[in-house]
């Protein structure tokens, strides 16, 4: 699991780990990790031409003392001093005894830039607030549209480390280097747009970070742990029945796109609920058809509802059951929280940022911009857990305790239409087989997203090419076992 810390708990763990340190050791102990990760970049560090971006506090710091080091071992480092006279002082001396230059932010300052191998940049980190401040744009974009390799120290500066934010320009970095444990900002869009690749320096701060942390991500380990196998006694009743309610006579394809999803998500059958049934039945002829509504089906151990659903009494009958339920698309629109909070077993809710929008009251671009307030605050209001969808998908539970999950598969090939439909009734097929809601919903968007990315290889994909690699994607997760 790849956990994420908040600021205010990285920064009470910095200060109990220092409390133990000698003054200043924790500072270079990031400063030396830094190092380390530049020097890998530039490959050789004598004669290569660094310049740093040096901000007020502490991140700054960490750039000047990761400088001196370099510097040491022969490389020219030049440092563009943006908050004049309020530079770390210690580790401007460190960097100014090993050779190194402090730079205004004049003339020299844009062609030391313009012809560097690498840029630090050390602005802001976990300290800074609302995008870059005016003076600090100019170099910023240098910095960019130099040739050289663009090193974020901490975080890229201008996002907010907090929640992945970003209220105003940021710096786009090649590499960020963050120090002790990863912040929500460095996993979340639109922040984790800027960070390019993320590096993550050891810096003792483990022992000190509480267990529960504020966002995680699964990684392949973990999806293997909850994937099920079929022991020998098992009949398809025991691995559960999923229902889905999907498709209308607009749109049939949803019908078939979700139970392309649920007949790979692990649950034993599929049992479809729908006008779809003929085109279902023509693509999928498993599929056990029901005519008529939800309540008149048999039995399910979970349903999934809402891709291309035309208006009709699927989603009251679902809401009525007694068994996990999942809600998607169409059936998000009329949704009333009162009912989902009402229910004893648990609810999923699958919006993209405008279903989201439509559920907060709020504007979709208010939802991309902040991703983690929206999924919080849905899940919070409709006591559910919800997977909310697009460039970084997100899964929060009711309760406000517990991580939110960032999922790190995926691609943006994945924006074409019906990829919904399909994580629906994969995510209700997961619900059916027995996951918890958290874990459903994270572990489908994991192999959706997986699955995604081995159907596209590079290209464009249709959804139901998603659907056909979820097999494949499973068995990378679990090793083919
Ligand atoms: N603690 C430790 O032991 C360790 C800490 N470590 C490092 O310290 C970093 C945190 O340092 P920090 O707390 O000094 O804050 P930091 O991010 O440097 O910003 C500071 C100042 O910037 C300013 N500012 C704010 N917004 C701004 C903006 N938009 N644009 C421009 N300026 C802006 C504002 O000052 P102001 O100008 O308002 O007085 C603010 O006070 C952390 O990310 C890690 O790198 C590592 O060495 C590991 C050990
Ligand atoms: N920019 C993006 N990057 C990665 N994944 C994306 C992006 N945009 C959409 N997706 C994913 O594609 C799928 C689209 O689902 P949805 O919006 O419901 O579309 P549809 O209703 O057409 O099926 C979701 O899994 C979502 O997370
Ligand atoms: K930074």
């Amino acid at each position: 699991m790849r956990t994420a810390y908040g600021v205010e708990t990285v920064r009470a763990a910095e200060r109990a780990l220092m409390a133990e340190l000698p003054e200043g050791a924790l500072m270079r102990r990031a400063a030396a990790g830094l190092a380390a990760v530049c020097a890998g970049l530039l490959g050789r560090v004598y004669g290569s031409r660094l310049v740093l971006l040096v901000g007020s506090g502490d991140n700054g710091g960490d750039a000047l003392y990761a400088g001196a080091y370099l510097a040491r071992r022969g490389a020219r480092v030049g440092a563009v001093l943006l908050a004049a006279g309020r530079a770390h002082a210690g580790g401007l001396a460190a960097l100014l005894g090993a050779g190194g230059r402090a730079l205004d932010t004049g003339a020299e300052a844009y062609a030391q830039l313009a012809a560097a191998d690498l840029v630090l940049d050390g602005i802001t980190g976990i300290g800074g607030h609302g995008g870059l401040r005016p003076d600090a744009v100019p170099p910023a974009r240098a910095a960019r549209e130099s040739g050289a390799v663009v090193v974020a120290v901490d975080l890229p500066s201008g996002v907010e480390a907090g929640d992945g934010t970003v209220r105003g320009e940021a710096l786009r970095a090649d590499v960020t280097v963050t120090f002790g444990a990863y912040k929500p900002g460095l996993l979340i869009d639109p922040a984790a747009g800027y960070t390019g690749a993320v590096r993550l320096v050891d810096i003792g701060l483990g022992p000190y970070l509480p267990d529960v942390p504020e966002a995680e991500a699964l990684q392949h380990a973990d999806v293997a742990r909850l994937l099920p196998v079929p022991a020998g006694e098992s009949d398809k009743y025991r691995r559960g029945l999923v229902g889905v309610v999907a498709g209308s006579a607009k749109y049939p394809g949803a019908a078939v796109l979700a139970v392309a999803g649920a007949l790979r998500g692990g649950a034993g059958g599929v049992r479809y609920v729908g006008p779809g049934g003929p085109a279902v039945l023509a693509r999928f002829p498993e599929t056990l058809v029901s005519e008529g509504t939800p309540a008149e089906a048999g039995r399910v151990q979970a349903w999934a509802v809402g891709p291309g659903l035309a208006e009709g009494p699927g989603l009251d009958d679902v809401l009525a059951s007694d068994v996990p339920v999942l809600i998607d698309a169409d059936a998000l629109r009329t949704l009333d929280a009162a009912a989902v909070r009402a229910r004893t077993a648990p609810t999923v809710l699958t919006p993209h940022a405008g279903e989201a929008a439509a559920l907060l009251g709020a504007e979709r671009a208010e939802v991309e911009a902040g991703r983690l307030a929206a999924v919080r605050e849905i899940a919070a209001r409709y006591g559910a857990t919800v997977l909310l969808k697009g460039s970084t998908t997100l899964v929060a539970g009711p309760a406000p305790d517990v991580p939110v999950r960032v999922n790190p598969t995926g691609t943006s090939w994945l924006a074409t239409a019906g990829s919904g439909d399909v994580l629906s009734g994969l995510t209700g097929s997961l619900l059916a087989a027995g996951f918890a809601p958290r874990d459903a919903a994270s572990v489908g968007a994991y192999l959706h997203g997986l699955a995604a990315r081995l159907a596209a290889d590079g290209a464009p994909l249709a959804a139901h090419d998603v659907a056909d690699h979820l097999p494949a994607a499973w068995r990378n997760v679990t090793g083919g076992a």
